[in-house]
């Protein structure tokens, strides 16, 4: 049972309230080093003030986990640290009777979620949602914990099966550095960055043994392929080729070594991702042979070439462009090496056929230079994409297991963390709408969390007033009007709309949610949403067209007419195509747009993860220049707020921050019963004895009651004095509360 404790105003107290402050702060901080609190929520009180500091600390005494309540925040060391990852520090974790009383790392939270799968208790299946902003840390962290898995969830006792489960761990490791070459980049951000989500699932057996894995891929960032932004990369794969092939591979790709490439920039930059031969081994492991790789590595190098065809602009618009003369070298290599005739690959990229009327009549018109450059793009970013996705199910069907032999799973989610750029555009919002997604399912599972607590310490108590980030969320995915619906609507009816109008057509829309800001400084046609970690301004320009994502079909057609092995299976002449330039009249399923197919596996994959236990890593990136030793408190500030701790303080300071244990509590008797030297304890006795008959208190514990009765009778007359100086409404707010092992107060008690 809960006790209350009212407030009663105090002359004396009011007097010596500076006093009492200082002391109090000095003794909610404590005499532990702050480096030495290996959980946010033991500072007091929480504050984003404090947690900084802390994360300080501990970042500069080489202490780069720390946990949050539920979270566990890592930190990126930004230099080698081989001890904090050793097989036997994973074995040690294993083994632990309590491994949450050791040192917090990312394999605590490994451990606690393979327990949870081995206690049985549901939901059985586990989540680890690692989160981050570009360069945080995620992908380590993501391969960490498969290392970690493939070393504590593989002893069978046979050597036989040991011998099994070796081969897929090894093919579960191998999907690693084969989709970081096809999916990861150099950018300004990180050297190494995924340009993708992904969800892997790690399958276990009834013995808990890692049986398979499943791949789940999100949002591949196509447009890499033909357009990189200034010093920054294509996918490491075309560099990996370039640098890697040998003698023989050069003539057979066309190749020769020094080829200058447009879609290859910043080429001379050596980067330890750039190696093709772990990429090959990789490849080989999860049984994609060598004329299979072969073959991949050809169309690509078709790629390159393809992206040195350049046109000129045409004069006469019934003329199609003329090639560059350069460029005439580049097309033959590129059908060569792609197997499509050249006269036809060239028509293709440059005359448009456009079927009209009752007898579908056939139309063919000249592209302009910006068409002919616009279809050139498209169709590497097909290629590409398609292949990315038949890597993905090829790695998934080595990889998988036979559903009969498993029972449970431990998915890894590592997504792309919220982004805000100066100029912001359809990958944002899709990037952010599921980073909101995510962050009400966090914030959901955090008051789970500290309502449980509160409920073990006796306290009743809810967060009925917090305020989720639903509002938002309506805002962008809502039914029946929302900024989705609204981009897509634009897509169905195909109608010329111009930036300017798009932007109207929203804020007219949705002039009533209130989190949709308004464009006021911004002469270029925009709209700004009030995300959780912060403003985000997104232009409507080419919002619409990025939406469509268009194929002409001629496109699909002319790869469908290759005579390239590979180009073949991804481009099956049998398959019913189904592109956004087909009208979608009547009776037709809507087109797919790329926000309504983001949306349906955005919802797929929360379906996911509500079934599951949650865990949570927040990587965060101390520096933007990739530099040890170095803690931007500005930059992890905003990290904070984008990974929802802030947030998590908020919670918490809606609640009762500081939480201090019975005995802590007592220790400190002195402080306050200088300030209030006659408190009397009989207000207390009643309520302190209903709660002990109901859970009787241990013998110290018992001792400890009177002294811990007097201090709380002194706490709230200073607390009334200190609310009716500032906010009223608070002092209908009881400050503190007496819990079953801690005294609970709310943030008023130190920061009024
Ligand atoms: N625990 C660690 N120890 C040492 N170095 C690390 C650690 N975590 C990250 N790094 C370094 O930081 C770099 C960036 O990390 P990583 O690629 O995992 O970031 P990310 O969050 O996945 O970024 P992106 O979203 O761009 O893919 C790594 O290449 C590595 O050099």
């Amino acid at each position: 049972m809960l006790q209350q404790v009212n407030g009663h105003s105090s002359g004396s107290v009011a007097q010596n309230l500076p006093l009492l402050r200082e002391g109090l702060q000095e003794f909610l901080g404590g005499d532990t080093p702050l480096h030495q609190l290996d959980d946010l929520t033991k500072v007091n009180p929480v504050t984003l003030e404090t947690v900084l500091r802390c994360l300080q600390a501990r970042y500069m005494a080489d202490k780069f986990y720390t946990n949050a309540g539920c979270t566990l925040v890592a930190l990126n060391p930004f230099k080698p640290v081989p001890p904090l990852y050793t097989p036997e520090l994973m074995r040690e974790y294993h083994a632990a009777s309590q491994p949450q009383k050791l040192k917090p790392h990312i394999f605590t939270v490994g451990e606690q979620s393979y327990r949870n799968v081995k206690s049985l208790i549901e939901p059985v299946n586990q989540s680890i949602v690692v989160s981050g902003e570009s360069g945080a840390g995620k992908t380590w962290t993501s391969r960490c914990l498969m290392k970690f898995y493939a070393v504590v969830a593989a002893s069978p006792a046979s050597w036989e099966s040991h011998k099994i489960a070796e081969r897929i761990e090894q093919r579960i490791l191998n999907s690693n550095p084969v989709m970081e070459a096809f999916g990861n980049a150099c950018t300004l951000r990180n050297n190494n960055s995924s340009r993708f989500g992904k969800f892997i699932q790690l399958q276990m057996n009834s013995a808990q043994q890692m049986t398979g894995a499943a791949v789940q891929t999100y949002l591949l960032e196509k447009t890499r392929v033909a357009c990189q932004a200034t010093n920054e990369r294509n996918f490491h794969i075309f560099y990996q080729i370039c640098k890697g092939a040998s003698e023989d591979e050069r003539l057979q790709w066309h190749l020769p070594e020094g080829a200058v490439f447009s879609w290859l920039p910043n080429p001379e930059k050596t980067l330890e991702e750039d190696c093709f031969e772990v990429t090959r081994e990789a490849m080989l492991h999860l049984g994609i042979d060598t004329p299979t790789q072969s073959n991949i590595f050809k169309v690509l190098a078709g790629l390159l070439h393809l992206g040195n065809i350049w046109f000129a602009d045409s004069e006469d618009e019934t003329q199609p462009c003329q090639l560059m003369e350069d460029a005439k070298c580049s097309l033959r290599t590129s059908a060569l090496l792609l197997q499509l005739q050249e006269d036809l690959l060239l028509e293709t990229l440059r005359i448009r056929t456009i079927k009209a009327g009752k007898q579908q009549q056939v139309f063919r018109k000249p592209c302009s230079q910006a068409e002919c450059d616009t279809r050139r793009d498209c169709l590497a970013k097909l290629v590409y994409a398609r292949l990315f996705d038949w890597l993905v199910s090829v790695i998934n069907s080595s990889i998988c297991a036979d559903p009969d032999t498993w029972t449970a799973f431990i998915g890894l989610l590592d997504v792309y963390g919220f982004e805000s750029f100066p100029d912001n555009s359809l990958e944002q919002l899709c990037i952010n709408y599921a980073n909101e997604k995510l962050q009400q399912h966090f914030v959901a599972h955090y008051m789970r969390a500290q309502q449980e607590e509160y409920a073990v310490e006796g306290l009743e108590w809810s967060f009925v007033n917090y305020q989720d980030n639903q509002i938002c969320l309506d805002l962008i995915e809502g039914s029946p009007i929302s900024i989705c619906s609204l981009i897509n609507e634009e897509c169905r009816l195909n109608r010329p709309s111009s930036a300017a109008q798009l932007q109207t057509r929203i804020e007219s829309a949705l002039a009533g949610s209130p989190c949709l800001g308004h464009n006021k400084l911004s002469r270029e046609p925009s709209f700004i949403v009030m995300h959780f970690a912060g403003p985000v301004r997104y232009y409507t320009a080419g919002l619409v067209e990025k939406n469509k994502d268009p194929v002409p079909p001629e496109l699909t057609g002319l790869l469908q007419q290759s005579h390239d092995p590979l180009l073949t299976v991804l481009f099956p002449t049998n398959s019913k195509e189904k592109t956004q330039e087909e009208p979608s009249g009547q009776g037709r399923a809507p087109a797919l747009t790329v926000v309504s197919k983001f949306k349906a596996s955005l919802e797929q994959l929360l379906q996911v993860l509500h079934s599951t236990t949650p865990h949570y890593i927040r990587c965060i990136k101390p520096n933007s220049q990739g530099q040890a030793q170095t803690f931007l408190r500005e930059e992890v500030l905003s990290q904070l707020e984008a990974c929802g701790l802030v947030e998590t303080i908020h919670i918490s300071a809606a609640g009762f921050p500081i939480r201090i244990s019975h005995q802590n509590f007592v220790e400190r008797y002195g402080l306050l019963r200088r300030l209030h030297p006659h408190a009397s304890s009989s207000l207390y006795c009643q309520s302190v004895t209903k709660r002990t008959s109901e859970c009787p208190p241990p013998a110290e514990e018992a001792t400890l009651q009177p002294l811990l009765q007097d201090i709380l009778h002194t706490l709230p007359a200073l607390m009334q004095t200190v609310t009716t100086h500032n906010d009223p409404a608070e002092a209908t707010t009881v400050p503190v509360h007496c819990g079953r092992t801690k005294v609970f107060m709310t943030d008023s008690v130190v920061s009024s």
